[in-house]
């Protein structure tokens, strides 16, 4: 009769516990992955950067949104006679970024709000607080130095000197900044979750004084902890990730003798923002969606204790040395992305007034400066009017034009309008061409997402109480409604006519809650437990499922199925009557049978799951040592070789 042989190679006790968890898993894969998606990155448009830099080592800034087409030409006229939107900084007369900063505070500190009191015209100037590359390609020696990794995770630090940081010198060389590490990670992280491995079981027998062959009394192990997802409602943002990035559930204790099984493992809850989307990592499709305070969803369940020696008795083997591994828990990594669950999105370029109007309808405090990009993380605010009618409002940073090239920072967080169902959009009256701001901000909007652009909005005209503002608003109005808008028109400072947005944003909220609401309906009823079901029904995977594959120049044949290399895992080699049920198991699922079939031969390799064994025919001597009697009477086993 054909037999299989276990290869000295590999000793059954090496074997015992796999290095490799998942076999669906490529850990290595995924850590490359990680680094790839983490690397800060160079601008995808080559091109870009002559619009930061200009040779000569002058940086640029631009002064209001440029004409669109300002963005094609990659060569701009610097020409003082241009009516360029662009001008250097050294043509400000102001030293450095920082200088005009710190004379910009002072003067606000001093109480000095008149904007006509600052030396420079810090409000004409968008590039000077750099403009970053974003979702690009870094180089190798940069990914190092722009990553700390700790416990063997990546915990992003952003080591460059930060932002609004001038290249002092030489601007040949000059490379441009990921986005801050504190920008990152407020709304994407990367982690491991690992469920706990089950506790093995143990063999034991019963030995007491007058209880002569007490039988069998080896415990089961215990089963591994659980890793659960969990919306935190205190959470904003998935910033606490960058302090650690693994969680491991704890295993379950291994069994012990008196028939006393092992405890269960420690489960590990993850917490995280309400609006968070989780993925694997590297793949596109979404697993989870947590939007509400308090969801958990059951994502790992942790692997089953194996079972002691007490569970294998039976009637034909009374003293059975075997006991089972625990069953390893799985182990994934995880993508999550974070998307703010507000109801109404402020979006407008920078500097036109977007948090000052968060600030005056809602109690948030967001910074408020005159200058551009004051704003660097998405800020919320609740907004309670009317008693019983509330609303949750995002400010978010301001959007640049070219900002889908990597310009400014909007682009980056412009994903948190998408849960949003009405934008306000804050057009800076005080600016020289409102209207062609508020194009470059909707082209943005388009660019970005087709949906974003077609979610309803009000068009909000900011600083009517200045006088440039207050001149071209009939002119921005008219050219407004011709396009078929009803703009409203605010002072976010002065507390006037934020009343009738705040209105009208609600209302369109209201008729898009209405829409929405058949579609909620069937939505909400997703099973948030169902990456744990899929792992489960993996679990129960049939052992006589399984494929054979055959490489004839190394002769080997790999035996694969989920069931059988969950079986191979949790087999304990230690215990000889581990390899008499697992030859008799490979018999009875019609392994044998089938490698026969097939043509295996002598000598041949078979591996199951990660058993590697060598083929053996020369099995028939009855009465030899390859002749075992196993549970179902006189067969005759292959034998290790
Ligand atoms: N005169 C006047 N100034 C305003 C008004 N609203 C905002 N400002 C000023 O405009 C400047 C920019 O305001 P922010 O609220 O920081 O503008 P923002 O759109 O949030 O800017 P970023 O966060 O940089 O995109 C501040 O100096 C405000 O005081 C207004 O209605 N009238
Ligand atoms: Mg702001």
């Amino acid at each position: 009769m054909a037999s299989l042989s276990i290869t000295s190679s590999f000793p059954p006790q090496a074997l015992a516990r796999s290095n490799t968890r998942n076999p669906n898993h490529n850990s290595k894969n995924s850590n490359f992955n990680r680094n790839n998606k983490l690397k800060p990155q160079r601008a995808k448009h080559k091109s870009a950067p002559s619009l930061v830099t200009l040779t000569g080592g002058e940086a640029t800034t631009y002064t209001r949104l440029p004409p669109r087409e300002d963005f094609t030409v990659p060569l701009l006229d610097y020409s003082p006679q241009s009516s360029s939107k662009e001008v250097k900084l050294s043509d400000s007369g102001v030293g450095t970024m920082e200088d005009e900063t710190e004379v910009y505070r002072s003067s606000i500190e001093k109480g000095e709000e008149s904007e006509s009191s600052l030396e420079f015209n810090l409000h004409e100037d968008y590039g000077r607080f750099q403009v970053f590359g974003v979702g690009s390609d870094f180089d190798e020696e940069e990914e190092e130095a722009d990553y700390e990794t700790v416990n063997g995770g990546t915990v992003n630090v952003y080591e460059g000197n930060g932002f609004g940081e001038e290249e002092g010198g030489e601007i040949e060389g000059v490379k441009e900044k990921g986005v801050p590490a504190v920008m990152r990670c407020f709304d994407s992280a990367k982690i491991y979750v690992k469920a706990g491995d089950g506790g093995n079981g143990v063999v034991a027998f019963r030995r007491e004084k007058f209880v002569p062959m007490g039988g069998p009394s080896g415990g089961d192990g215990g089963r591994g902890g659980n890793v659960y997802l969990e919306v935190d409602g205190s959470m904003n943002s998935l910033l606490p990730f960058r302090n650690g990035v693994h969680f491991r559930a704890g295993r379950g204790a291994h069994g012990q003798g008196m028939m006393q099984n092992g405890a269960k493992g420690e489960d590990v809850v993850v917490k995280v923002a309400p609006g968070t989307v989780v993925r694997e990592a590297g793949r596109e499709e979404v697993l989870l969606e947590l939007l509400y305070p308090g969801q958990r969803a059951l994502l790992l369940p942790g692997g089953r204790g194996g079972r002691g020696n007490a569970a294998f008795k039976s009637g034909s083997n009374k003293v059975p040395r075997i006991a089972e591994n625990g069953e390893e828990g799985p182990e994934m990594w995880l993508e999550l992305e974070l998307k703010l669950v507000a109801d109404v999105g402020i979006v407008g370029a920078p500097n036109a007034g977007k948090s000052t109007f968060l600030s005056v309808i809602s109690a948030a405090q967001p910074q408020i400066a005159n200058y551009p990009f004051t704003t660097l993380l998405p800020n919320l605010g609740v907004v309670s009017f009317d008693y019983d009618s509330t609303m949750v409002v995002a400010d978010l940073p301001g959007l640049l034009e070219g900002a889908h090239r990597g310009f400014g920072l909007g682009h980056e967080f412009l994903r948190h309008t998408e849960r949003c169902s009405a934008l306000v959009h804050v057009v800076d009256g005080s600016s020289p061409q409102p209207e062609l701001e508020f194009d470059a901000v909707r082209l943005e909007l388009e660019l970005f997402s087709p949906e974003l652009a077609e979610k309803p909005y009000i068009v909000a005209y900011n600083k009517i109480d200045l006088p440039d503002a207050y001149e071209s608003w009939l002119s921005f109005k008219e050219k407004l409604q011709d396009r078929g808008f009803e703009p409203f028109c605010m002072s976010a400072m002065k507390r006037e006519g934020i009343n009738k947005v705040i209105r009208a944003a609600y209302e369109l909220l209201r008729k898009s809650k209405e829409a929405k609401k058949e579609f909620e309906g069937c939505t909400n009823s997703a099973n948030l437990n169902h990456v744990a079901d899929m792992v489960q029904k993996q679990r129960r995977a049939r052992i006589d499922d399984f494929e054979i594959s055959h490489d004839s120049s190394s002769r080997t044949w790999h035996v694969t199925g989920l069931g059988l290399q969950r079986f191979v895992q949790m087999t304990n080699w230690r215990y000889i009557d581990s390899e008499r049920r697992f030859q008799h198991v490979l018999e009875a699922c019609g392994v044998n049978k089938s490698l026969m079939k097939l043509g295996v031969k002598e000598g041949d390799t078979v591996i199951v799951g990660e058993m590697e064994m060598v083929w053996n025919d020369s099995s028939q001597g009855s009465g030899s040592s390859n002749t075992k009697k196993g549970p179902f009477g006189s067969m005759k086993w292959p034998q290790w070789e």
